[in-house]
């Protein structure tokens, strides 16, 4: 299959349009009767080229699912690939290098470093690996992000959202196969949120990346192309083309089972799908356990 998105970014490793996967991933923490059932053999296919956000109640795994994915965490069961690449089972130094290689992180803390300018924060990780900046692409980036007359200026002349376009700049400089944005608008205010979810939206569109964003904001998830909604460890549902309103509508349902719960009744292990959405998980791979078909993304963004 050939996307814009694979057009843009020649020289990504999987050529089947998917740039992270998991099957069964599973992960437990602790052991015995404290263990925690974090992720319950979650299979996903993260497309890309395409901007996909994550959201579920607290706990319902969200992080852990990122963590796993971008190879920050171990798993407790099941495979993880970045591309082709299988990464549960690589060693340690090998995932270092694949995340420093291939993986850009957003968190809601910048971590720029206070005595660096905003180029020098940008680089860092490059000048760090020992890579050179692809210059054009850089130039691109920092057009795109609006940060040209910034450069020179360091984190604390900066504005929160002038320093979360910099943390944007610096996941997406080395050109990475996939960016792990976890909260990135979470301590900024509305304006400057919105702007950053706009350099995510244009990074996807404009430079053909490819974005996995958790996030609590109905608001934030409506600028993503598909929304995977976790609850208790699984994917239970998936939103295309998701507007705010339509989020905030399904996240209210995951309210109502846990109210029936805490009421004493029984939790679902779907989350509240409806019931006419609970049949098998159809042949082409669309659905119920968040696999996405390679072909069947949105064409269009918001
Ligand atoms: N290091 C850990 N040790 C033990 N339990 C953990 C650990 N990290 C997460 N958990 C548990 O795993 C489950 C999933 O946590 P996770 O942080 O992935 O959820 P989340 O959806 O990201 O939550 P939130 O929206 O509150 O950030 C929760 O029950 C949490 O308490």
């Amino acid at each position: 299959m050939s996307t814009p998105a694979a057009e843009h970014a020649p020289g990504l490793a999987s050529d089947d349009g998917i740039a992270a996967r998991a099957r069964g991933l599973t992960k437990v923490y602790g052991s015995g009767e404290t263990a925690v059932l974090a992720l319950d053999s979650v299979d996903v296919d993260i497309v890309r080229g395409r901007f996909t956000a994550v959201m579920g109640p607290s706990g319902s795994g969200k992080s852990t699912l990122m963590h796993c994915l971008a190879g920050l965490d171990t798993v407790s069961a099941g495979q993880v690939w970045i591309g082709d690449t299988e990464i549960t089972g690589l060693k340690e130094r090998d995932l270092t290098r694949l995340r420093r290689d291939r993986i850009g992180f957003m968190f809601q803390s910048f971590n720029l470093v206070p005595t660096l300018n905003a180029l020098e924060n940008i680089t860092l990780p490059m000048d760090i690996a020992g890579q050179k900046p692809n210059e054009k692409w850089l130039d691109q980036v920092i057009d795109t992000l609006g940060l040209r007359d910034r450069l020179r200026h360091r984190p604390s002349q900066l504005s929160g959202g002038q320093q979360q376009r910099v943390a944007c700049a610096r996941a997406l400089a080395s050109r990475p196969e996939l960016i792990f944005a976890d909260e990135p608008t979470g301590n900024l205010d509305s304006r400057a949120g919105l702007e950053v979810l706009g350099f995510l939206r244009e990074a996807v569109d404009d430079l053909g990346q490819t974005v996995v964003m958790v996030s609590h904001d109905p608001g934030a998830a409506a600028h993503s192309d598909l929304v995977l909604f976790l609850g208790d460890g699984r994917i239970v549902d998936e939103m295309r083309r998701p507007t705010a309103e339509a989020v905030l509508e399904r996240m209210k349902r995951f309210d109502v089972i846990r109210a029936q719960f805490d009421d004493g009744g029984p939790a679902p292990r779907d989350g509240g799908r409806p019931p006419d959405d609970r049949g098998p998980v159809p042949h082409d791979g669309a659905s119920a356990r968040g696999t996405v078909p390679v072909d069947g993304p949105p064409s269009e963004g918001n």
